[in-house]
Parts: C-alpha cells; sequence; structure tokens
C-alpha cells in the first residue's frame, strides 16, 4: 500500500482516500491482474494509484483539470501509469464510451450518482463489480436506492478510523472522517 504522506496534494482536490479505505476497496474489488477498471472522480489520484499496481488497466476521470493534473503527478511519483489513461470530463459523458467494465469505482458524481450509475450497469460486464465512497448521508442513500432499483444487492460499510500518534506521554488518537463503501456485484 503507498502512504497517504507520499501523495502530492492540493488544497483545491480533494483526496487522497485513505489507506485504510484503500486497503478495503481493494480486498472488496477482487482485482485481478486483468482487470480493466474505472475511476470516476479520481481527485488526487489515491485509488488510481493503487489499482494502477494491481490491474491490467485503469481509466480515471474528473472534471476538474488540476485533479487529473495531481493524478498525473502522483502516478508519476510512483513510477505507475503506463497502464493508466486520464480523461478530464464528466463521468456521465466520458463512461458512455468505456465498455467491458470490471470494476467501477464512483469516488466523485457531482449530483450526477444515479445517471452515472446507469451507465456504468449499462457498461459493466456479467461478472463486474461496483464500488462507491461516499461521505454525505445523502448519497449513501442515493446509492442503496439507485442499485436496488437497478437490480443489485448492495452491501454498505460504514467506516470510521483512527490512527495513534505516539507521543511522549501516551498514544492520541486521532479520528479520520467516517465513510460509506458501497459495493455491488453483478449478478
Ligand atoms: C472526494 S474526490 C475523490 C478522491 C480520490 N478518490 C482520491 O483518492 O484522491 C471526488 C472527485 O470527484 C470529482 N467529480 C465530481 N463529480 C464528478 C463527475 N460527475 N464526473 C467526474 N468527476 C467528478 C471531483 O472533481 C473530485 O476531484
Amino acid at each position: 500500500m503507498l502512504d497517504d504522506k507520499d501523495f502530492i496534494k492540493s488544497c483545491d482536490v480533494p483526496g487522497p482516500t485513505k489507506e485504510a479505505i484503500r486497503a478495503i476497496i481493494l480486498y472488496k474489488s477482487e482485482v485481478t491482474s486483468k482487470d480493466k477498471v474505472v475511476d470516476c472522480g479520481c481527485g488526487t489520484g489515491g485509488i488510481t494509484c493503487e489499482f494502477s499496481q494491481r490491474a491490467g488497466e485503469v481509466i480515471s476521470i474528473d472534471t476538474d483539470p488540476e485533479a487529473i493534473d495531481v493524478t498525473s503527478k502522483n502516478l508519476k511519483k510512483f513510477g505507475l501509469g503506463d497502464n493508466v489513461t486520464l480523461i478530464n470530463d464528466n463521468g456521465s459523458k466520458a463512461l458512455k464510451n468505456i465498455k467491458d467494465i470490471d470494476i467501477a469505482i464512483v469516488g466523485g458524481s457531482g449530483r450526477q450518482l444515479e445517471n452515472i450509475l446507469d451507465i456504468i450497469n449499462e457498461n459493466l460486464n456479467s461478472k463486474g463489480r461496483i464500488i462507491i465512497t461516499a461521505i454525505l448521508v445523502d448519497t449513501k442513500v442515493e446509492a442503496i436506492n439507485k442499485l436496488k432499483d437497478l437490480g443489485y444487492n448492495p452491501k454498505i460499510m460504514e467506516v470510521n478510523v483512527s490512527n495513534g500518534r505516539v507521543l511522549d506521554r501516551g498514544v492520541l488518537m486521532i479520528s479520520e472522517n467516517p465513510i460509506a463503501i458501497i459495493t455491488a456485484k453483478k449478478r
């Protein structure tokens, strides 16, 4: 796993998704070296960099050109990126052209989650997996309801991680923001 502190960050681009969350996403995705992965809302590239090391192909999309730039810089910093295509566009547009997807990760959707999930559902192959990360309660509910409407059996895991900082007089636990990881498989 890559270390959170090693990522290049930007005050205008959210991320990276924290290491413990990336680890759960990787585990849940059941990624193999043959998989085609899309990362919709790649932000700083936290998810993109991890999947670049493990998947066959990664296509990363973000509406924000600065996010694409930071993701590109992080891939370069970690010596990755040969199998990554970066697209500066809205996921609702770019995803239409990406067929036969094995793993679709949605880390940002900008109020277009339902539309994006419709397109992913259309282009996901028969063994495909969908993973959505959500901080807002509303996004969690929207994701679950939409996946149910599309015929999936979604699972949701709310993750609360605290990391210890070792001080002279003891260990201080510092909590990260809770985040939901919503997963679904084609069936
Ligand atoms: C929370 S960040 C993702 C963090 C990322 N997983 C990481 O590890 O750095 C969400 C990103 O989604 C992008 N975004 C929001 N709506 C989008 C959409 N409709 N299509 C593509 N990207 C979108 C935002 O610009 C932002 O960079």
